[in-house]
């Protein structure tokens, strides 16, 4: 085992700028870029001063209220990896689950177990701290030195902003439990080899504990950081027992270091050139219409020709929009542009405004507020400040964001901020709904994805 010194590892949260709906299908891809709000995951050996050996993982998220989970594990029987148990604090109390921890550590211990089966599990304390933008509560900091601010809810009380805090947890909790019980020779997250791992085993752990296959694009952007990505094939995952039964320790081991896995992952794909960033803002609305995904994938059957031709059109956008932002990021044209009076972002904003028309056109034909009127007003008219390049609905698109690529100086942000204050939609739209405040979370892009961190950085939060 390695030296179970304490330790942790970060992963950021994403935006998906271009490719939602697409990418849950082979043939496209999405460009997604992961962002600079990170959840970390600290990692250490549990102290115990009687002798005695647990086993026992304790796990908590020291900035919420009530937000600790304790857990028993043992190997099971036939291969069926290692069994994690929830405990309760006491008789009476009741248990709140927290799934992503839960099927993250099974599926962890149990990969973990497959590759030291003759060592014995030593029992561990995990925090986890996660950056402010993942949630609009306000919170505050208990020191001046403090990255990290305590928010005065339970987990269930806190408004996420949608950056994907479970696939972040999920894979930096991953990325914490492996570093720490496995040697470098078999896990180092600074090798590509490892990120496989990394990656398919969250993947797969991150399925299960929603419940659902989505694309895995929150996962990928997690561990790689910006990538152009291409999903892997659903039916990977659909042959996977449960944990506990039968052979899960092998299967597991063989679909995590197996060949079988065809995520494609393109990062020098996707780049922001210098002088430019993503700015993300949260929409303050109840109404977020369920099921979206449902919907489109049920219109793109009922109508293949129709779809596919609005689907690979908007695949060449948005191919051409992440070979723009590659163009202009290299050199070259950073210095053949300087002084020039020519826009050099014409191409990148004409890119943004045919990408919408489609995306549109698939909203209005599936019948799926994709890009609804109201945001179709919002990015018009951030769009029109002097120095936004343009802007789209992220991911699955709705009421609830946009993301915008602007030019980085102070006044373009104080120009953008100053339409987003005095943003008000009068009265309901003709789909009955009506958005709210309009704020800029306080985040940009970031190409790095999953790394380690100095655990110097969590004082005051963990008992040292
Ligand atoms: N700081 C945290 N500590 C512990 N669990 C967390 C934390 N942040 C998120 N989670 C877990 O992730 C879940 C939210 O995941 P999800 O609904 O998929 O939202 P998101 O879109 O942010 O990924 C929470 O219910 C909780 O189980
Ligand atoms: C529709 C999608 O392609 C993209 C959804 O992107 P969002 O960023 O909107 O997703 P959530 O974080 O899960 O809310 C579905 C998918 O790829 O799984």
């Amino acid at each position: 085992m390695s030296s179970l010194a304490r330790s942790a590892v970060s992963a950021p949260g994403k935006v998906f700028l271009a490719g939602g709906y697409l990418v849950l299908d082979r043939a496209y891809t999405a460009l997604v870029f992961g962002l600079d709000a990170r959840i970390h995951v600290c990692i250490e050996p549990i102290r115990t001063n009687s002798g005695v050996t647990l086993c026992e993982v304790i796990v908590t998220s020291p900035q919420f209220r009530e937000a600790g989970w304790e857990y028993g594990y043992r190997l099971t029987e036939g291969d069926g990896g290692i069994g994690v148990t929830q405990l309760r604090a006491s008789h009476d109390s009741s248990l709140d689950r927290n799934p992503f921890i839960e099927t993250a550590l099974t599926y962890a211990l149990t990969y973990i177990s497959s590759l030291l089966p003759h060592q014995s599990i030593s029992p561990t304390s995990i925090s986890i701290l996660a950056d402010q933008a993942y949630y609009s509560n306000p919170g505050t900091a208990p020191s001046s030195t403090s990255h990290f601010l305590k928010f005065d809810v339970t987990l269930a009380g806190a408004h996420k902003t949608g950056l994907g805090s479970s696939a972040a947890l999920v894979t930096s909790f991953t990325a914490a439990l492996l570093s720490y019980y496995l040697p470098s020779e078999k896990f180092d997250i600074g090798r590509e080899d490892s990120l496989r791992v990394l990656h398919n085993l969250s993947q797969a752990a991150h399925c299960a504990a929603q419940g659902k296959v989505g694309s895995g694009f929150d996962i990928a952007s997690a561990v790689y950081g910006s990538c152009l990505y291409r999903r892997f094939s659903p039916s990977l995952l659909s042959s996977m027992p449960e944990p506990g039964s039968p052979s899960f320790a092998t299967k597991l081991q063989n679909l995590v270091e197996g060949d079988s896995w065809d995520t494609e992952i393109r990062k020098a794909a996707v780049q922001m050139p210098k002088g430019l960033r993503l700015v993300m803002c949260d929409v303050d609305c109840g109404s977020q219409t369920p099921g979206m995904v449902k919907q489109v994938l049920a219109w793109r059957q009922q109508n293949k020709e129709e779809a596919d031709a609005i689907w690979n059109e908007l695949q060449k956008g948005n191919e051409e929009l992440a070979a723009e932002l590659t163009r202009l990021a290299t050199a070259a044209v950073e210095k053949s542009a300087e002084g020039g009076t020519e826009d050099k972002y014409a191409r990148m904003r004409d890119l943004f405004i045919k990408n919408r028309s489609l995306i549109r056109k698939m909203s209005g034909a599936s019948k799926v507020p994709i890009e609804p009127p109201q945001q179709t007003a919002l990015l018009d008219a951030c769009s029109s400040v002097p120095g936004v390049i343009g802007g789209v609905v992220p991911g699955a698109g709705g009421y609830d964001a946009i993301v915008v690529l602007l030019e980085d100086k102070e006044e373009v942000i104080a120009e953008l901020k100053n339409v987003l204050v005095g943003w008000k939609v009068d009265g309901e739209a003709d789909d009955g709904v009506k958005i709210g405040k309009v704020g800029m979370l306080g985040v940009r892009e970031d190409m790095v994805g999953v790394r380690r961190e100095d655990p110097k950085i969590y004082e005051g939060w963990i008992a040292s």
